[in-house]
């Protein structure tokens, strides 16, 4: 059993089969220590892509969202061109923060009638279309691109070019080039920014400050966790949950449950796998040595979720980790009426729907314990733009720390190219000819 406060962001208890964290962390100090001090000291070159380490750090970024957001007062529907870290980060944040008059949407796939029921239903003279690209070349946010870029130029004429905004790599991708060529505004994904690191620079920031999300808050939190990740060990949640997610895996614990209890953080668990799956599931090591590694996370939201996976965390197979988010204290809460007749339910009377959130993950987390499961709870003083930050950057830093301890890349992900290759090949993409003849003969067409 164990319990860590840390401010207000703190580690509870790792399950009874777990592990003693301070023994191990004691063990493994030297080990994590290394494996900051390499990540802190690799931060200055572009190419280990660990820019997000200084995005919350650059307030003249947040200040050029602020202007533009503020240039544009007649926006109403803001649509998100994007897909994985170009649009998860910003769906996470915006369902716990989002607020005010703007409408938020996302397309992040290109299934058709969605797309097109969203067309319908949007007016183009108060729409701004958020084209967001790190490479500037993916298919599904191109594809979408076309279509929209035609519906505004269909019904606005030239002045379709006001509606549109760019968020893509200063160099790399035909975004930029054709920003420039059509005099569109465009903001930038740090050259050593990956996508799903990208959340505190524009590709989420632009988004979330037309949904009044406090981003000088959220930036805050993130330097707070930048703080703790590259300070000593005994604080360093990032490296503790690292070590305590490395730890278990060796010792089988394959499937990392991710599930915050707030349906306010629903989207979290989402963008949570890719930053985890992406990052860390890979086949070589650092040295280029066949590894395979990865934990599979799996998302869940408490309470709901205890009503559908609970069963099989508690008594199926011991193959996974169980991290779950708290609030201590809530934004709001509501007090359960006490109702004449039905006084079997007077043990809620009086009581209020925070206090039985809160019971309800103190008895899951006790209940997987007492079952041998490993869990352990992350708590967020409560739900703000601090908070938030500081959780997504801690997220990252646990990522990338878990990268190290694994001693493989947690900033590539090569497995996802040969699908869109594939992809290419079967869409008739010049150039790609020979991939479609090999396909071809493979049974695919
Ligand atoms: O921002 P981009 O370059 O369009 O990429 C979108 C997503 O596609 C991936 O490259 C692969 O899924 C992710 O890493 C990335 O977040």
């Amino acid at each position: 059993m164990l319990r860590l406060e840390l401010h207000n962001l703190s580690v509870e208890r790792v399950g009874a089969q777990g592990m003693d964290l301070a023994a191990e962390l004691a063990a493994n100090a030297r080990k994590l220590e290394a494996a900051r001090d390499s990540l802190v000291a690799r931060k200055s070159n572009p190419e280990e892509f660990l820019g997000w380490m200084d995005t919350p750090e650059d307030t003249e970024a947040v200040r050029e969202v602020l202007r533009y957001r503020q240039a544009n007062p007649w926006v109403r529907e803001f649509v998100v061109l994007g897909i994985g870290g170009s649009a998860l980060g910003t769906q996470c944040v915006h369902a716990a923060l989002g607020q005010g008059p703007v409408r938020l949407h996302i397309v992040d796939n290109v299934e058709p009638e969605p797309i097109q029921e969203l067309l319908r239903s949007l007016d183009p003279r108060v729409s701004l279309v958020n084209v967001i690209s790190k490479s500037g070349s993916t298919a599904e946010t191109m594809a979408a691109f076309l279509v929209f870029r035609k519906w505004l130029e269909d019904s606005l004429g030239e002045d379709w070019k006001r509606h549109v905004v760019v968020t893509t790599d200063p160099a790399r991708g035909l975004l930029r080039p054709y920003a420039q060529a059509e005099g569109l505004a465009a903001f930038e994904v740090p050259p050593a920014v990956g996508g799903r690191y990208s959340v505190t620079c524009p590709v989420g920031t632009l988004p979330l400050a037309f949904a009044e999300v406090d981003l000088d808050r959220l930036m805050a939190g993130a330097r707070k966790a930048n703080e703790l990740a590259t300070g000593p060990i005994g604080a360093n949640l990032s490296a503790q949950t690292a070590l305590v997610n490395e730890r278990l895996a060796k010792k089988g614990m394959n499937i990392c449950v991710f599930m915050p209890y707030s349906t306010r953080l629903r989207y979290l668990p989402d963008w949570f796998v890719q930053l985890h799956d992406e990052s860390l599931g890979k086949m070589k090591d650092k040295q280029g040595r066949e590894v395979r590694v990865g934990t599979t996370a799996v998302r869940a939201v408490g309470t709901t979720d205890q009503h559908a996976q609970v069963q099989l965390f508690r008594e199926g197979p011991h193959d996974k980790l169980v991290t779950m988010v708290r609030l201590e204290h809530p934004t709001e809460d509501l007090e359960i009426p006490a109702v004449k007749g039905l006084e079997s339910l007077d043990y809620l009377f009086g009581k209020s729907f925070f206090e039985l959130l809160t019971a309800e993950a103190k008895a899951t987390a006790h209940a997987l314990a007492k079952a041998g499961q490993p869990n352990y709870t992350v708590t967020l003083e409560r739900l703000d733009a601090y908070n938030l930050g500081w959780l997504l950057q801690h997220l990252m830093w646990q990522t990338a720390f878990l990268g190290e301890l694994w001693n493989i890349n947690a900033f590539d992900q090569p497995g996802v190219e040969l699908g869109k290759e594939y992809t290419y090949a079967l869409m008739g993409r010049k150039g790609y000819e020979r991939l479609a003849q090999e396909l071809k003969s493979e049974g695919v067409e």
